[in-house]
């Protein structure tokens, strides 16, 4: 066994992949909160474990720097799947995914496996299933208070939960002053996540993130999905859409059937060995 990891971004969305089959790590929240650090560890937006087999499943499990633990994640989901490529776990383009939040069809367009298209599968935006408090409805533009002010909300679950929130003007400001409130406001048991969604035309909408155990985020695949979905519900575009973030662009695509498909990019950024210190920083 060695101490490897290995530094992937998707659109500036960085994570951090071990593998359990490489490196033998006790990833208690302790060591993750650490090892996602941006001055005490590598520093990342999360870290993706995996993969680990099961029978003839590919599982991954999907970390928040809070040492939480997310039930999907887009760009993870992309980033996972070039690390795959890249150590040739997987012969063929096309494999699935096990995540907590449901199964993945993953298709590589390339030979590098630096383009990347996802079936994240159906979103609900039933309050029991997201969850959200309250009667049992669908969470389509209604009010939410936030930290003394009112705004117009549309919340849905891709597998992990999405509270999305139109405005004309949007700013990454916005995302810092509202995201910390929204993410643990009491109407949301599990916490969400956060856009903030300005739609540009019927193919285009422009998002900032705050992402539930993370932060502000240059980008978010769960996020992009959840954003086009939520238009989508309001009447303010059509299937097709790119989804602008301050780190690049993802396209979705919402099918007849309600699958939810998002292509985007992947980089390997690094690959490195954990430092005695860093093990000594994680046992305290
Ligand atoms: N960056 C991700 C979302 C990661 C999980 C999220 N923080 C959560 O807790 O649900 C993405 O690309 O989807």
């Amino acid at each position: 066994m060695s101490n490897n990891f290995y530094k992937y971004h998707a659109l500036g969305n960085d994570y951090i992949v071990i593998d359990p089959n490489k490196t033998e790590i006790d990833l208690t929240e302790e060591a993750i909160k650490i090892i996602c650090h941006r001055n005490f560890g590598i520093g990342s937006d999360g870290i993706l474990f995996g993969p680990i087999f099961e029978e003839d499943n590919i599982n991954l499990k999907i970390l928040n720097p809070d040492g939480s633990e997310a039930e999907k994640s887009g760009n993870g989901i992309r980033i996972f799947s070039k690390y795959l490529v890249d150590q040739n776990y997987v012969e063929s383009k096309k494999f699935k995914l096990q995540t907590l939040g449901g199964e993945v069809a993953v298709e590589v367009l390339d030979d590098t496996g630096n383009l990347i298209k996802v079936d994240m599968g159906t979103v609900t935006f039933q309050s029991d299933l997201i969850p959200v408090q309250g009667e049992s409805r669908d969470v389509v533009n209604e009010n939410l208070e936030v930290n003394g002010e009112d705004f117009k909300v549309t919340c849905l679950s891709i597998g992990n939960p999405h509270c999305v929130i139109p405005r004309s003007e949007i700013s990454k400001q916005l995302a810092l002053d509202l995201g910390p409130y929204v993410e643990n406001h009491e109407m949301f048991p599990n916490r969400i996540n956060m856009q903030i969604l300005k739609v540009i035309d019927k193919n285009n909408i422009e998002i900032e993130i705050y992402e539930r155990g993370a932060g502000y985020t240059l980008a978010s695949g769960s996020s992009s999905c959840a954003a086009a979905n939520a238009a989508y519900k309001l009447g303010l575009v059509d299937r097709n859409i790119t989804v602008h973030m301050p780190g690049g662009e993802i396209e979705v695509e919402i099918k007849e059937d309600g699958h939810v498909y998002m292509t985007g990019g992947v980089s390997s950024v690094a690959k490195g060995d954990f430092t005695s210190d860093m093990w000594l920083e994680i046992r305290g």
